[in-house]
């Protein structure tokens, strides 16, 4: 049975347009025209237990959306979705212990508090025995590296820390199903970096299944084995990032390294050039034109290695959601 299935799942906001200003209200008590948001367009999907996937989507794509349908936040318009085998929406406690949702820009720790205080209430309401939270807790700070922080006061922590203490929170559970909403959004790339560290070696000795989010590629990159591709609600790609790369890129790169230096116009009737240095270039070409320009660049110009590279995966998916 997959850890998280959906079939159909929709969901549409409802919501009513104001006027502005005070006759705009007095007239909102009459008359208000309804708005309606397609937020999600019959997303279907299936994830296995134990995989790391990221979902992937321009802003506004669906993302949250579905992930607060998916951890029972939100009751879907319509369709069905099942986690661990659970309805989401109906809020089983023994669901709810199993899953973990971590929003980059919500915070569940009490902003006055220090974040050991957070995670006590959170063994209490989580049921989690007094020694199962110790080994939880010193093993999560330990790996997130936060032992010197978890007694200050929340709002005093950096972003990053205060970010680590929120994974902390969401983890001391041992959840089985994890909702990861933009986990690195906003932060330096050092923090950015232990994050990452830290959610593949959970993923490895804990072998959760893990929906991500992110807009930085090298996490998707670095994490994901599948990657589940958004747009407008609806899912657009499923598959992997080299796969992805293969689909929906038209051009591949030729990266040369020269004995004596080339000059830019010896290398622009070939393609686009993307780098050029005294040692070496970069040269852009259409995917069908390759062969042609590969077997030219080794035939006309001093060539000592030459290699052949997709587009870098970010530039594909922005092309992607461009296209779209
Ligand atoms: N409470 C709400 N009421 C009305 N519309 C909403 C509400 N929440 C989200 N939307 C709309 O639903 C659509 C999907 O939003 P959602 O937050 O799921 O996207 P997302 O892919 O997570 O985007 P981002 O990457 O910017 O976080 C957007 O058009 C958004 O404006």
């Amino acid at each position: 049975m997959p850890a998280i299935e959906t079939r159909d799942l929709r969901k549409t906001y409802v919501s009513h347009k104001k006027a502005p200003g005070i006759m705009g209200s007095i007239k909102g008590l009459v008359t208000r025209e309804k708005v309606e948001v397609e937020a999600v367009k019959g997303v279907d999907l299936s994830i296995e237990q134990g995989e790391l996937v990221g979902f992937l989507g321009p802003n506004g794509a669906g993302k949250t959306t579905t992930l607060k349908m998916l951890s029972g936040i939100l009751y879907p318009t319509s369709g069905e979705a099942r986690v661990l085998g659970y309805t989401p929406s109906d809020r089983n406690p023994e669901m709810l212990r199993q899953i973990s949702l971590v929003m980059g820009n919500k915070q569940q720790l009490w902003w006055d508090l220090p974040a050991w205080d957070s995670f006590v209430v959170l063994k209490e309401l989580y049921e989690v025995s007094e020694a199962d939270f110790k080994r939880r807790v010193d093993h999560l700070v330990e790996a997130l590296q936060i032992s010197d922080k978890v007694n200050t006061q929340v709002r005093k922590l950096s972003l990053g820390e205060r970010m680590k203490c929120e994974l902390v929170a969401a983890l001391l559970y041992a959840p089985k199903v994890i909702f990861l909403d933009e986990p690195t959004l906003g932060l330096d790339v050092v923090s950015q970096k232990r994050i990452r560290e830290f959610l593949k070696q959970l993923h490895q000795e804990e072998g959760g299944t893990f929906l991500l989010t992110s807009h930085y590629m090298q996490d998707v990159q670095e994490l994901c084995d599948r990657v589940v591709v958004i747009d407008h609600g609806s899912v657009v790609y499923e598959g992997t990032l080299e796969d992805l790369s293969e689909r929906f890129s038209d051009s591949r790169r030729i990266r040369l390294a020269f004995s004596t230096p080339v000059q830019e116009m010896d290398l622009v009737r070939f393609g686009r050039v993307v780098e050029r240095s005294e040692e070496g270039a970069v040269v852009e070409v259409p995917r069908a034109e390759t062969a042609r320009a590969t077997a030219g660049l080794l035939e006309s110009l001093p060539v000592s290695d030459l290699s052949i590279e997709s587009v870098d995966i970010e530039e594909v998916i922005r092309d992607l959601f461009e296209r779209k």
